[in-house]
């Protein structure tokens, strides 16, 4: 089966192995007809639904580029016979005077950036924004919104953009909200969302809509979403909530019916995999500065100042590297992903001692999910798990300041000052600043877009700060976390100057040091 003619979509792409020309009266239909023949494919084992190298399957291997489109499913895929309408976009007057209003359905998103000539092209996303043709009249939209998860700043400016998104460029004005995340569905009842509703809501911090975690069941959220008459459902969350998304998805297909499914990721660790970075990272980022400023100022102020910053972070330490790297008065940072040590040549307690020695005091930030493998051997037994099935984390803020103070004090005889702050909530719980405010408009944005346009099973994000849509399941194969083999790690070593925890000796640091090295051999090798 060659997709390199079969596949109407595929003259869209230019290139060395390209000989089908667009019609250049067919847009978002055009490539319609693609997703149906992709979807089939996609039960053949031979090709994977996410990957269809398109180019790559021409007969001669000279002229292959490695063109690769990951794409979105559409209604169409499972429900051929669907009416498509004119964009009202097309008469709106926010775009009358745009001289591109419509996204080409062949224009799509470079994953990866930096290549080489000779290097292949790659997979890419489908560019997200308005589409020529909708599959949805306005006034058949019932819409709903859900919030999951922990906070993160911004979510209430998703949920105010994409309710006056849908009313402002698609006079859409049936639109609910659920409640108390997944669990809402079906124990709560729905809020009416209108653009008054929700004007100064993007003001507050927190979720408007409110959240949970847990309480995700796949069937009595779609026989809801059935019920109700819902047929677009916008949902905002981390991981977790992308992987439940999926789960509806999954069965919104099984039961054939016309419900578009969109993911906007969510979350302040920024552990969401493809995307540039998350909404709210930023505003989180940029309060961490509070604290670390606090600590700084604390402990410069006494003999022998101890400043230890607590950040959120539960798998991926990004918080706290770029509240590090922005701050230039951390002395250390200590991240999930880098297993430290305390004693020893080359370990935290030498550092500490030499700082103290040359400037009298020292600020230390530390990633909540960093050292949990020492906290769990000295408190052994306890693996309590969060509602979503999420590990529980032990206190490396207190257990840190606890062997710190020991150290210097007990066995060094040492006087310190220690001054821990843990501000975790308060960096999540605010208001998103103007940058994520801006962010949060355009992702509402193309998922209205998005859905309106019937595609489906999608999260929206931007990939090398162009928006696009990424298939669900891409986004979740993977969690987004710090390579230490990045440049990025090495700019904050540089910027520090602290131990990288590699130097390796076997009295004391050794297997921490080993642990290291295998964790590195084991990554990819990539650079940002
Ligand atoms: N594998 C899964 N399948 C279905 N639902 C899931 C899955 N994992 C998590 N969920 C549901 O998603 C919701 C949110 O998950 P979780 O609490 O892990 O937060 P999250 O979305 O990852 O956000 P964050 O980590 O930023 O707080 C919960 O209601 C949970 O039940
Ligand atoms: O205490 P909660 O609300 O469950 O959330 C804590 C977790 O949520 C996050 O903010 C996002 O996953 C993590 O950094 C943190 O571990
Ligand atoms: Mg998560």
């Amino acid at each position: 089966m060659d997709l390199s003619i079969s596949s109407p979509f595929r003259g869209a792409f230019p290139g060395p192995t390209s000989t089908f020309i667009l019609n250049p009266k067919s847009r978002c239909s055009h490539s319609l007809n693609f997703f149906k023949h992709r979807n089939s494919y996609s039960k053949n084992p031979l090709f994977s639904r996410q990957k269809i190298p398109i180019r790559a399957q021409v007969s001669d291997p000279a002229v292959d580029d490695g063109f690769v489109i990951d794409d979105v499913p559409h209604l169409t895929d499972f429900l051929p016979d669907l009416p498509s309408y004119p964009n009202p976009l097309q008469t709106s007057q926010a775009y009358a005077i745009v001289k591109q209003t419509f996204v080409r359905p062949e224009d799509v998103v470079a994953q990866k950036i930096v290549v080489q000539k000779d290097s292949s092209r790659g997979v890419h996303f489908r560019r997200a924004g308005p589409c020529e043709k909708v599959y949805f009249k306005s006034e058949e939209v019932r819409a709903c919104i859900v919030t999951c998860g922990g906070l993160c700043p911004g979510i209430n400016t998703v949920i105010r953009e994409i309710v006056c998104g849908l009313n402002y460029m698609y006079g859409v004005d049936d639109i609910l909200g659920i409640q108390g995340g997944y669990r809402g569905f079906y124990s709560k009842n729905t809020l009416i969302l209108t653009p008054k509703v929700v004007n100064d809501i993007h003001k507050r911090g927190g979720t408007f809509l409110l959240t949970s975690r847990g309480g995700h069941d796949t069937q009595k959220i779609v026989d809801n979403i059935q019920d109700r008459g819902i047929n677009q459902v916008y949902i905002i969350g981390g991981d977790g909530t992308q992987r439940g998304a999926s789960r509806i998805y999954e069965e919104v297909e099984k039961r054939g019916l016309k419900v578009a499914v969109a993911g906007i990721p969510k979350t302040i660790d920024n552990d969401i995999a493809v995307i540039d970075k998350s909404f709210g990272f930023d505003t989180a980022v940029e309060e961490a500065q509070r604290a670390i400023n606090a600590a700084h100022v604390e402990v410069e102020s006494v003999e022998n100042g101890i400043g230890i910053v607590k950040l959120m972070g539960r798998y991926s330490g990004f918080i706290a590297m770029f509240a590090t790297l922005a701050s230039r008065d951390v002395d250390c940072c200590l991240i999930p992903e880098s297993p430290f040590y305390l004693e020893g040549k080359g370990g935290l307690f030498e550092f500490i001692e030499e700082r103290l020695k040359e400037n009298g005091h020292i600020v230390i930030v530390v990633a909540e999910g960093a050292g949990q493998e020492y906290l769990a051997q000295s408190m052994q037994g306890i693996d309590e798990k969060d509602a979503s099935g999420n590990r529980l984390l032990l206190d490396v803020g207190l257990w840190l300041t606890q062997n710190i103070k020991d150290h210097f004090t007990k066995e060094r005889k040492m006087a310190i000052n220690m001054k821990y702050i843990d501000p975790t909530y308060m960096i999540r719980a605010i208001p998103s600043n103007a940058s994520d405010n801006i962010y949060c408009t355009l992702l509402a944005q193309s998922a209205v877009h998005g859905a309106m346009a019937g595609y489906t099973g999608f999260t929206v994000g931007p990939v090398n700060s162009r928006h696009a849509y990424i298939p669900i399941s891409h986004v979740t194969e993977t969690q987004n976390t710090v390579k230490l083999t990045d440049r990025m790690w090495a700019r904050l070593l540089a910027s520090t100057n602290q131990p990288s925890f590699l130097n390796c000796d076997e009295s004391t640091g050794g297997k921490v040091c080993k642990d290291t090295i295998d964790l590195i051999n084991n990554m990819k090798i990539t650079s940002i």
